[in-house]
């Protein structure tokens, strides 16, 4: 098979994956978005992690809430903990790489505040704990997950939400992962301007 070929077979595959997880998804995706809605009106905040991929998912779903998505309207408050290294360095040297993130929402995280858990394999020891601080905190968790959800669909809770991508491929997963944050974005903003 030559490279466009693989090409080709990218962008079929890709297709394939959003037709497949559309109806699986969408239902579920809409009171995601009326839950980080709630929080963010009801000065809250929706915090974001995820490794490698998702973390670069993580900080653009941050960057269109503090900056904005399509449509111009006042920031709203999403902090990825991603990025600031200080933090993720210290963390993981003075205690371990699994704590990066939910040290972060110990500090952080309130009452009313979501996070926004994202794992392709739904197993990544980081997330999980995270998650587990959240509900310390009393934070309600949107995940993103992959595969068969892995480890954090067993640990998310009633009010959680997970949005499972049925596909066996990190890559597609990932694809459709920030297909889910842009819809949220816009529902977000629709929400914002009570057009639904
Ligand atoms: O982007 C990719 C693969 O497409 C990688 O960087 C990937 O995100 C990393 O291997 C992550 O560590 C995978 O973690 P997870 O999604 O299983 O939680
Ligand atoms: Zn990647």
């Amino acid at each position: 098979m030559n490279l466009s070929d693989r090409v080709f077979d990218h962008f079929a595959e890709s297709i394939k994956a959003k037709q497949d997880n559309q109806e699986l998804l969408a239902e579920a995706t809409a009171a995601a978005i009326e839950l980080m809605f709630a929080a963010l009106v009801n000065d809250g905040k929706v915090l974001a992690c995820g490794n490698g991929g998702s973390a670069a998912d993580a900080q653009h779903f941050a960057a269109e809430l503090v900056g904005r998505f399509e449509m111009e309207r006042m920031g709203l408050a999403g902090i990825a903990l991603t990025t600031d290294t200080s933090a993720l360095t210290a963390i993981a040297n003075d205690y371990d790489f699994n704590r990066v993130f939910s040290k972060q929402v110990e500090a952080l995280g309130r009452s009313g505040d979501v996070l926004l858990a994202i794992s392709t394999s739904g197993n990544s020891a980081n997330i999980i704990a995270a998650i587990e601080a959240a509900h310390e905190r009393d934070m309600r968790v949107v995940a993103l997950t992959g595969k068969d959800g892995g480890k954090i669909a067993h640990l998310l809770q009633d009010q959680d939400i997970l949005l499972n991508v049925a596909h066996q491929r990190t890559a597609r997963i990932q694809e459709i992962h920030i297909l889910l944050i842009h819809a949220i974005c816009d529902g977000i903003d629709q929400l914002l301007m009570g057009n639904v």
